[in-house]
């Protein structure tokens, strides 16, 4: 019998164990974590593999009739624990080997397939498949390069590639499946004040359970960039304003001028202009500058106080949604 090394990312869970106990359950072998990690290769002789196997079927006949059972009296009474044991008794040698990558194991247990885009809550449990999933193309390339200079399409306003398509499609999905946008008007229950000042129609990241995501999404992906263009600010990335704004012709087309409450704020486009609207954007009202047709899964980082006063220009047609936080401090 022989199976692939695979493990979970970051988790030291795999497919098989490297000593079993006296009950016939785990156990942890000297050599486990180099096995695992790969820095010892080869093909071990082990007493427990799972999940995937391939066994030469000449030697099935070794096995008891159901090799998923022990006895009656007496444990392991997991089917897989009970054909390990079966395999050892009778001299099936189960084998693993890692001499190449095979790939890697799924962590399944917070999947949860009522949720509108289950994938985007899989950022703590499976966070390698959701980098490869979502994470911009350019992402390693362009923003936390050192050698790579940022576009600043206004004074102090940087902008650079965080997510892919699929990440703004979902959570545009999420939020409207959600569908309890605000008012949009200046009385925000939400708020600890029970007034916004200047209210967009929006969805907050805790209402639908993604605010944590976005927090660690800020300080793993966005905290680099943040370093690379505001020099020595050593941000702690807690943010409590973190929403989806949508601007419509028949709701909130526009936002006027004002500062945001943050040290800094990022805005990024979740979908295309000319494609999903028209019109929209933002204007430095300062520095008379005014940033149209955003990309969509870029983000604009800016100062919040005093020196960006901005607006939000009307959206003519179609929907502009957008993802908004406010980092403090
Ligand atoms: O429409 C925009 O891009 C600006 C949004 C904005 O300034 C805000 O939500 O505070
Ligand atoms: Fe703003």
């Amino acid at each position: 019998m022989i199976a692939p090394v695979l493990m979970r990312p970051g988790f030291f869970w795999s497919t098989f164990w490297g000593s079993v106990s006296r009950t016939h359950y785990y156990e942890r072998s000297d050599d486990y974590h180099d096995i695992v990690g790969n820095n010892k290769q080869g093909v071990w002789n082990v007493p427990y593999t799972s999940g995937l196997q391939l066994i030469k079927a000449s030697k099935l006949s070794l096995l008891p009739e159901n090799p998923y059972k022990v006895g009656d009296m007496f444990p392991p009474q997991d089917y897989d624990v009970a054909f390990a044991y079966n395999a050892r008794k009778h001299g099936l040698f189960m084998h693993v080997v890692n001499i190449e990558h095979y790939g890697h194991l799924i962590n399944p247990d917070s999947y949860d397939t009522s949720r509108a885009a289950p994938e985007l809550h899989e950022q703590f449990t499976n966070k390698l498949d959701w980098e490869l999933h979502y994470l911009h193309e350019d992402f390693y390339k362009i923003s936390v390069n050192e050698s790579y200079e940022l576009e600043q399409p206004c004074t102090d306003v940087f902008w650079f590639p965080i997510v892919n398509d699929y990440y703004c499609d979902d959570l545009i999905h999420t939020m409207e499946t959600f569908g309890k946008w605000s008012g949009g008007t200046n009385k925000d229950e939400r708020l600890s004040g029970g007034y916004e000042n200047v209210p967009t129609r929006d969805i907050h990241m805790n209402q639908v359970g993604l605010e944590d995501h976005w927090i660690q999404l800020l300080k793993d992906y966005v905290h680099p960039v943040q370093l690379k263009v505001f020099e020595g600010y050593h941000s702690t990335l807690s943010a409590i304003m973190n929403f989806v704004v949508r601007y419509r012709t028949d709701e909130q087309p526009s936002l006027r001028p004002h500062h945001d409450s943050s040290t800094f704020t990022v805005n990024m486009a979740l979908n295309t202009k000319d494609k999903d609207y028209e019109g929209g954007g933002v204007r430095f009202i300062r520095y008379n500058c005014t940033l149209v047709g955003l990309r969509k899964g870029w983000m604009l980082m800016h100062p919040g106080r005093l020196t960006h006063f901005h607006e939000g220009l009307p959206t003519t047609g179609g929907t502009r949604y957008i993802m908004v936080s406010f980092v403090n401090p």
